[in-house]
């Protein structure tokens, strides 16, 4: 076990201009999307998340070969879209909703059984959001019922396989969430299927599928909240990719609301992704009054890319609901630090699916605010946070093994007025392996401490 010992940074401040981890949501579609490629692809800047690995480790149990070629890159030999093996154990999805959702899309389709398993959070996230509709085209899909939410079904996932020469039919699918995960794992399975797949959602989730796959030649049109993929007529081939992935706007967040609420700081966060799908906390932070700076660079990969510039300004409280929502999914922690510095009181609605992430964030983060003494009021879709002046107690957190959630706490930390000890901070390295470090190279005084087991 991993803890965190965050030293107050008192009269100091946050300075420099940094890298950020490749974007796990990005890094992930490039293996998967690799491996159905015909020939070797290359993959640069990709920074080896704890979740991205957990992918690739699934797709070379399927046959995949995936070397390492350096620091950041990656080459993926692709087998085509008929080339997958069944793999001989089940496929361990570590921490990952986002393989395991996305590659049962895949797998659903397959002739071949197989088995999904993940860790101890993953077998508790909801899973019948994408087993109903594959269902309903014709996957044999089965799980274990959900402990707590009636109807609903959790890993380990066995999918039956179709048999030799039998495929998927045709959907027409209108998710009540807005969800990239959802979207991913039907369109996926409609590459293979005989008929076209229609999915629509509330609001926009983030849209690097729809981006990657387009690139990739594959028959998909977008009109607003709705996606179509009509395989008809296509050759079912996709080319190598040869990409670099831009920097992550979930991890780039944790630095730029670091640098609000320690004063007198300036961080560059460099070649971030822009993706108008995630910027929805760059959009809080604007409603706040921060010093924020967007210097664009263009594009990367079919991604808008900037450099980020965030400096200390007064912070005024906002309310962030509606279809903001789904474009800050993962950055509602850490915007909870930016509300524990804004004067007035912020309320944050229609977050209702943090319940469901790598630990329920909504609860998680209403133990973290109180335990640095922050007054705030947990609601069933969000949370009411009051603005605090002053040093925060010196907390002592357990992050629920949720990586959000330990790096939220670990800038809350900066403002203690003695350490804060982050426990159970290792699952930080499922999207930011370099989080520790990275803040360090800003200004910032951390311990890490391994605990024997
Ligand atoms: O598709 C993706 O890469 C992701 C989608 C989001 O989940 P949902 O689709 O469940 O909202 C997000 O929270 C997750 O971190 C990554
Ligand atoms: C929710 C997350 O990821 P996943 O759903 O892939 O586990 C996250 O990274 O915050």
């Amino acid at each position: 076990m991993t803890d965190l010992v965050i030293h107050p940074i008192g009269e100091g401040a946050l300075s420099g201009s940094v890298p950020v981890p490749s974007d796990k949501s990005i890094g992930h579609r490039a293996l998967l999307f690799s491996a159905l490629c015909n020939g070797k692809s290359r993959i640069s800047g990709f920074s080896f998340s704890a979740d991205n690995v957990s992918t690739a480790d699934a797709l070379r149990a399927m046959g995949v070969r995936i070397e390492t070629t350096g620091k950041t890159e990656l080459t993926v030999e692709g087998v085509g879209l008929y080339g997958l093996r069944a793999p001989d154990k089940p496929l361990d999805c570590g921490n990952s909703g986002t393989t395991m959702r996305l590659i049962t899309g895949i797998l659903a389709a397959q002739s071949f059984p197989s088995t999904l398993i993940g860790d101890h959070s993953l077998t508790k996230r909801p899973m019948m959001r994408i087993v109903g509709p594959l269902r309903s085209r014709g996957a044999r899909i089965d799980g274990q019922p959900h402990p707590k939410r009636e109807g609903d079904i959790t890993a380990p996932l066995q999918i039956h396989g179709l048999g030799e020469g039998k495929y998927l039919g045709p959907i027409e699918y209108e998710s009540p969430v807005s969800s990239a995960q959802i979207k991913s794992a039907i369109l996926l399975s409609g590459l293979f299927a005989h008929g076209a797949t229609h999915f629509k959602e509330p609001t926009l989730s983030r849209d690097h599928t729809e981006r990657m796959l387009s690139a990739l030649g594959v028959p998909l049109r977008t009109v607003g909240t709705m996606v179509e993929l009509d395989p008809g007529g296509w050759n079912g081939q996709m080319p190598a990719l040869d990409m670099e992935i831009v920097g992550d706007a979930s991890a780039a967040a944790f630095l730029l609301v670091a640098a609000q609420i320690v004063p007198g700081s300036r961080v560059v966060t460099r070649s971030v992704g822009t993706n108008p799908t995630r910027t929805g906390l760059l959009e809080v932070l604007r409603d706040m009054g921060a010093g924020l700076s967007i210097e664009s660079l263009g594009e990367r990969a079919g991604e808008p890319i900037a450099d980020i510039h965030s400096w200390t300004e007064p912070l005024r409280a906002t309310t962030i609901g509606g279809e903001r929502v789904a474009r800050a999914i993962d950055e509602i922690p850490i915007a909870c630090a930016l509300a524990v510095r804004a004067s007035g009181t912020t309320v944050i609605r229609d977050a209702e699916e943090l319940r469901v992430k790598e630990s329920d964030r909504i609860a998680t983060m209403a133990t973290v605010l109180r335990s640095f003494g922050v007054t705030c009021e947990e609601l069933p879709d969000g949370l009411r946070i009051e603005g605090k002046e002053g040093p925060l107690e010196a907390a002592d957190i357990d992050s629920h093994g949720d990586h959000r959630i330990a790096m939220t706490s670990a800038i809350l930390g900066l403002l203690g007025r003695a350490p804060t000890r982050v426990r159970d901070a290792g699952c930080i390295t499922t999207s930011f392996p370099k989080f520790v470090a990275t803040l360090r190279g800003l200004g910032a005084t951390i311990d890490v401490v391994d605990e024997a087991p």
